[in-house]
């Protein structure tokens, strides 16, 4: 790279506009949108899209609510032209839904280009010429007033060809290719003169598309751009203002919304970016940037996953997981505090309420996303993403200084293991950790009684493979059992109890209730958790104390006064 680029590149001037008014605004309604995917979106890739894709993209476009389809270039291709008139002669293009086809400014390829739509009941035609300097003398080798008569001529040409064919409701399209590195003036004298030419009226509107064909400059200069033909264009009533942002400075889609602040009507695109480089504006970003700020989009994006495969589908591109509103990794938080915050934010969140889930500008489900997927462990995350986890799939809620306590164990695993902890993973370790009935002490049955006001146990315990059945009393099953490990030596002090039932997304078969013990470890140990897992609750108790005696230091404790009843 060059130590001082100002040799090579320059900064591209800012527009004279004072009293812009764009920044004040507030978008309010959405655009007409034209999607080309099927023209643009096909002519960068590497393989275009045969005709079945073709169809499969067009019928997803119309399923998801463009009243407007750029759907070939017709007269580039056979393929392109036969797309065309599969359309129109099979009858797919739903009775709401107007094509646009696309021409360079040359008779031969419009003559084609007014044959491919024969027969249909609408269609945009739309037809472009490069305007900017670079253009006009590297390009074409034309003079201004030349490149104004290519564009009359060829507006001439596509009235006269449409009044032949009546049946067809055509509207023109005009693109100034290249307007954003086009001299302001001159492009509109283009523009006007094609307004003209078409003889546009409030009824018969043409559409004016101002191409950021490569982007060249920062997104306030485009709405300056924007708004300078929006106040300067003639026959204001009689043009629709379109933009057709490029991604070359990854800034189309702030250019597209400023545009839209600055006076266009109208936005062509690709749904997640597609198109020539580094792609066309993202129609499914702008669309859900719109519905966050409580704006209806238009646009159906519910399922956006199925939207997404056949996207990719169709044109063997990949989506990054990284993509506004529909990567795989964007309503997932691996770090520890951003887990912590979205499962506080969704235990908060009502239903009728504005939507304020920290982390999340978008509530997943509106785009048919999971919960299940927003929170995922690595060595990152902490003991929210972990607890969520275990509630969301396993319905167990943990307490926090139990979440505490297992988010080491995890921790651990992670540290050793690399990579992303899945749900089953967590909850192998806390059934390791907390479950299993193979540690030094064992439940092995228990048996309770009254005896006046107190409770009776006869409790069978196998420590270090040797059953004992311990008897004890006490004023209720826990402290009898607490008061049976007396008989062995063990002082268990319980801090903590609590019994709880299963979510409705419990799999633990079909156990419906799970205790946790809290005790003290001996000596200055600290506190450590025991659970039990039983259809019975009382059951489920007792296996959570035999738990919390194993994690502090299971059959070690009853070694001193060992005693079988
Ligand atoms: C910015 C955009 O995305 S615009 C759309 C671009 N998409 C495509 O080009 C895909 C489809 N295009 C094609 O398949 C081919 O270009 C065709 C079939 C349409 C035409 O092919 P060809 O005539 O062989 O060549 P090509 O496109 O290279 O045309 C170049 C000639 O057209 C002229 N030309 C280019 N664009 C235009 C235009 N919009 N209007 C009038 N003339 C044009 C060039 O100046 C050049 O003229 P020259 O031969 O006198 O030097
Ligand atoms: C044909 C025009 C609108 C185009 O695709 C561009 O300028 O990028």
């Amino acid at each position: 790279m060059l130590t001082d680029p100002s040799r090579k590149y320059r900064s591209f001037p800012p527009v004279n506009l004072p009293d812009r008014q764009w920044p004040g605004r507030v978008i309010d309604k959405h655009p007409i949108w034209m999607s080309t995917d099927l023209r643009d979106g096909n002519q960068s890739i590497f393989e275009p899209m045969d005709a079945a894709k073709k169809m499969q993209l067009f019928h997803t476009l119309c399923d998801i609510g463009f009243k407007e389809i750029e759907v070939a270039f017709p007269s580039a291709s056979q393929i392109e032209f036969d797309f065309v008139r599969e359309l129109i002669e099979g009858n797919h293009i739903p009775e709401d839904v107007t094509i646009e086809v696309l021409t360079q400014a040359r008779e031969e390829l419009i003559r084609r280009t007014l044959e491919s739509i024969r027969g249909a009941k609408r269609a945009i035609v739309h037809v472009y010429n490069a305007t900017s300097e670079t253009f006009r003398d590297t390009v074409f080798g034309m003079t201004k007033p030349q490149i104004v008569e290519l564009a009359v001529s060829t507006v001439k040409l596509i009235k006269q060809l449409a009044a032949e064919q009546p049946e067809t409701q055509i509207t023109l399209q005009y693109s100034p290719e290249t307007f954003t590195a086009t001299e302001l003036d001159f492009a509109l004298e283009v523009c006007n003169a094609v307004t003209e030419a078409w003889g546009a009226t409030p009824d018969n509107k043409v559409i004016l598309n101002l191409p950021a064909t490569v982007e060249v400059a920062t997104p306030n200069i485009h709405a300056d751009q924007i708004e300078w033909m929006h106040r300067n264009v003639a026959r204001r009533d009689s043009v629709l203002i379109s933009v057709h942002p490029h991604n070359d400075r990854g800034t189309a889609v702030a250019a597209a919304e400023l545009a839209l602040m600055a006076g266009a009507d109208r936005v062509e695109g690709c749904l997640f970016g597609n198109g020539e480089r580094t792609g066309n504006v993202d129609i499914v970003t702008l669309a859900l940037n719109l519905y966050t700020q409580g704006v209806n989009p238009g646009l159906d994006f519910s399922d956006i996953n199925a939207v997404a495969r056949t996207v990719e589908h169709c044109t063997q591109l990949p989506i990054s997981p990284r993509h506004p509103y529909v990567g795989d990794l964007v309503f997932t938080a691996f770090s520890g505090s951003h887990q912590d915050a979205i499962k506080k934010g969704f235990a908060a969140h009502k239903a009728d309420q504005q939507w304020n889930v920290p982390y999340l500008p978008i509530d997943p489900a509106d785009v048919g996303r999971s919960y299940d997927s927003v929170i995922r462990v690595n060595s990152q995350s902490g003991k929210g993403g972990i607890a969520y986890l275990l509630e969301t799939e396993y319905g167990m809620v943990l307490p926090r200084r139990l979440q505490v306590e297992f988010a080491a164990v995890v921790q651990k695993h992670a540290d050793t293991h690399k990579g992303e902890v899945m749900a089953a993973d967590i909850w192998r370790l806390f059934s390791e950790t907390y479950l299993t009935n193979d540690k030094t002490v064992r439940y092995v049955a228990h048996h309770l009684f009254e005896h006046g006001d107190a409770q009776g146990i006869r409790l069978t315990l196998d420590v270090n493979g040797q059953e004992h059945t311990l008897v004890a009393e006490g004023n209720g099953p826990i402290d009898a059992a607490v008061r049976a490990l007396h008989s062995l030596g063990i002082e268990l002090q319980v801090r903590s109890y609590e019994e709880r039932s299963f979510g409705s997304s419990a799999q633990c078969g079909d156990a419906r209730a799970y205790a946790l013990i809290e005790v003290a470890k001996p000596g200055a140990g600290g506190d450590c958790y025991g659970v039990g897992i039983d259809e019975n609750i009382v059951t489920a108790s007792i296996k959570a104390m035999v738990s919390a005696l194993n994690r502090a230091g299971g059959a070690a404790l009853a070694t001193e006064r060992p005693h079988a009843a």
